[in-house]
């Protein structure tokens, strides 16, 4: 079995509860109140902007040269093309970029970005990158399932942008290329007697990728 499956599997009650969160079928059907989209998609752009840092502590980290590229690219894809994602879908509803940045940060905002940046600063690179893991592959997981719905993608669903992005090509090679790196990793620096701690890492920010679906989900009307 690959690291990162026998993370999943150790934390598999969890992997459930983020990625089948009741917020990502109502995305699939269309049926999700905007006002939860809102709120979750203003406390992930303040996300991305920590995610970010996260990504920067990940190139400082980095033993090699093909490891600071690699997450260069992830710090990429947050600033150059995730991010605007959230700008163009917050435009539709009146928000600049600079009401994003104003907005009052949310706890599982603040719970999820500081566990990863404090697993980060006290751990080496495998250790951040598990504490990334979560996200980048989870995302690509959850769109892929939610885009085999019947009309997920359909014009007239308002969240097919979100689930196509995504579930797109780009989004994929991107969680593909994390997954990778993490196994790449793993094989060099994870010992027996350190896959507990790993896990313990990944169970948590598993957790709290739940949390802040949970936390859109509560913004509903
Ligand atoms: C709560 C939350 N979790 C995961 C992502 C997805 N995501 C964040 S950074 C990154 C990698 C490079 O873009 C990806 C896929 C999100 N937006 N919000």
């Amino acid at each position: 079995m690959s690291f990162f499956e026998r993370l999943k599997t150790a934390a598999s009650a969890e992997w459930r509860a983020y990625t089948g969160h009741p917020f990502t079928d109502a995305m699939a059907d269309g049926s999700l109140p905007e006002a939860a989209f809102r709120h979750y998609l203003v406390q992930d752009y303040l996300f991305l902007i920590e995610f970010a840092r996260a990504y920067a502590l990940a190139i400082y980290k980095s033993p090699s040269l093909a490891d600071m590229r690699e997450s260069a690219a992830g710090l990429s894809a947050i600033l150059d093309v995730e991010m605007d994602l959230h700008i163009k879908l917050c435009a539709g509803w009146g928000l600049s970029p600079g009401d994003l940045e104003r907005a009052p940060p949310a706890v599982e905002m603040l719970a999820y970005t500081r566990y990863v940046l404090d697993a980060g600063m006290r751990g080496d690179l495998l250790a951040l990158k598990v504490a990334l893991a979560p996200c980048v592959i989870g995302y690509a997981e959850i769109a892929t399932r939610l885009a085999s719905r019947p009309g997920a993608r359909a014009a007239t669903n308002p969240y097919s942008v979100w689930i196509s992005e995504y579930a797109g090509a780009l989004y994929q090679e991107v969680a593909a290329n994390a997954r990778a790196q993490l196994e790449r990793l793993a094989s060099r620096y994870a010992t027996p007697a350190r896959e507990a701690e790993l896990i313990a890492i990944f169970r948590e920010a598993t957790r709290l990728e739940a949390d802040f679906w949970e936390m859109g989900w509560r913004a509903r009307p």
